[in-house]
């Protein structure tokens, strides 16, 4: 039974002040109610007034998708009444959107890149938030903090086949999002997706307002399930609106498209008509995470894997940029193994570290000075400086201190000397062909060391000693 998924994605765009007035979308640390004027308070008499920057950031995406941009498009009043809304009703765009028709390429399930078709973006404003005060309270309070702030609405064909197929076009829009410097990843609630799921035959269910990619992938798996499960028993998909309960990862019906409202669009009286669609060929688009990933394998020389990770992000493809020249396939290994697993292990961001420290790492590394299990471990010390905001020692200066340069020819026959007397066991069963009493020695030693022997080279040294009779 074909899966099928269509998304709807509500982006928040980062511009200075909201869609229709001056107000600032910088809001999320602030109390409630402070960025508000009469124009996202919806007093009596208030105009709206378009936003040139929010109508930019979405000829950007438009372009970037390679979208049709209208030649007229045209604001609406959706109309609803909710106290989330002011106005008792949204000004959105409906039947002349922004841009029309464009495409994302992402990998389906069997690793082959494919084309999800854009249907269109438009512009719309963000409503305010309502606070349900916990403990069973008879009020809900409202903040129209948020009231206003510039939305765009990207509608995807039902081109998806599954949910980690979705959960795939959302990484990749994200990533171009934050390439085109339009949307700020890091702000809680940016991005927010309707998924909508049928499998082949039957209705379609929206699972409405979901704010993570992992609770867009969970809540389709629960329904693909649920859809499944309804079908064999001989029941019908009803056509719904379904809520997602994210801590529990299960969905709820929240209406039927029969109790849909009818929104009475019609043309937003107070705003003109926009003509754009002469202004995208001014527009300079950044290089695109797919351009960008290219150039990393034929510049550098690294690995499509390596390339696919270090151009997810922005952010982290700069900071690869910055320290490759040291050597780019030791720095892509660095950063986009190492690094960045011990960056989510600690929860932290790649803005929060230095690249200087890391490219003298990488020197070290280069010059053989430290070995790679050192390098491990004088990283793990750089970042929990950072994370505790203390300042970032340079590597060399911790590798000094604590006496971990890479341990000598001398050392090591001292060592291995030591290491081979005192485990006289091990030397028999390593003679008898035993290959695991040979990574135990050499286990003593490193630990010895700390770390500070090649384990490689130490394997060749202390087998070399014991054929050699060295013992
Ligand atoms: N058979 C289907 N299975 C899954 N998704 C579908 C199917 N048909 C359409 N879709 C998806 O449903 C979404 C339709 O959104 P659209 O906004 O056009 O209509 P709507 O959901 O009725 O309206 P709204 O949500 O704005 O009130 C699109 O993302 C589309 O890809
Ligand atoms: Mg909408
Ligand atoms: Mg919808």
């Amino acid at each position: 039974m074909k899966t099928i998924v269509g998304l709807e994605i509500h982006v928040q765009l980062s511009t200075a002040t909201k869609l229709f007035c001056g107000c600032s979308t910088d809001y999320r640390d602030d109390e409630p109610n402070t960025h508000c004027c009469p124009v996202c308070l919806a007093l009596p008499g208030a105009l709206p007034r378009l936003n040139k920057k929010a109508v930019d950031y979405g000829l950007k995406v438009a372009k970037a998708l390679d979208m049709k941009v209208l030649e007229e498009s045209e604001f609406a009043r959706k109309n609803y009444f909710y106290p989330d809304l002011p106005k008792a009703y949204q000004i959105t765009q409906y039947d002349k959107p922004l841009a029309v028709e464009g495409t994302v390429e992402i990998e389906d399930d069997e690793g082959h890149e494919k084309i999800v078709r854009i249907t269109r973006v438009h512009l719309e404003e963000d409503p305010g938030r309502l606070v349900h005060v916990a403990g069973g309270s008879k009020y809900s309070l409202v903040d129209y903090n948020r009231s206003g702030i510039p939305l765009l609405e990207i509608v995807t064909e039902p081109d998806m086949r599954s949910p980690q197929e979705a959960r795939r076009f959302l990484n990749k829009l994200r990533t171009i999002l934050e390439y085109l410097g339009v949307f700020d990843g890091d702000r809680e609630g940016g991005l927010r997706v309707d998924a909508n799921i049928s499998l082949e035959g039957s209705e379609r269910v929206e699972v409405k307002n979901i704010s993570s990619y992992k609770g867009v992938e969970k809540a389709l798996t629960f329904e693909v399930t649920r859809q499944k499960n309804l079908l064999r028993r001989g029941q019908k998909v009803t056509r719904e609106t379904r809520h997602f309960m994210e801590g529990r990862g299960i969905t709820t019906s929240a209406r039927s498209k029969e109790e849909e409202h009818d929104y009475r669009y019609f043309p937003e009286p107070d705003l003109r008509p926009l003509r754009v669609a002469d202004r995208v060929a001014a527009i300079d688009l950044p290089e695109l995470p797919v351009a960008r990933k290219n150039r990393f394998m034929t510049q550098y020389g690294i690995s499509l894997n390596h390339a696919r990770t270090l151009t997810g992000d922005p952010k982290l493809a700069d900071f690869y940029e910055a320290v490759a020249h040291v050597d780019p396939v030791l720095a892509a290994t660095w950063v986009a193994d190492t690094l960045l697993g011990e960056l989510n292990y600690r929860d932290m961001g790649i803005a929060a570290v230095p690249a200087e420290r890391i490219a003298e790492l990488l020197a070290l590394l280069r010059t053989e000075t430290i070995t790679d299990t050192v390098g491990v471990q004088v990283l793990r010390e750089m970042l929990d400086a950072c994370a505790a905001g203390k300042p970032c020692e340079p590597p060399a200066v911790i590798v000094e201190r604590e006496g971990l340069a890479r341990a000598t020819g001398d050392e090591f026959a001292q060592v291995v000397e030591k290491a081979v007397a005192a485990n006289p066991r091990a030397v028999e069963d390593y003679r008898a062909g035993k290959k695991g009493a040979l990574n135990f020695l050499v286990g003593q030693v490193m630990k010895e060391t700390r770390g500070r022997a090649d384990p490689r080279e130490l394997g060749k040294i202390v087998s070399e000693y014991i054929d050699t009779g060295g013992v």
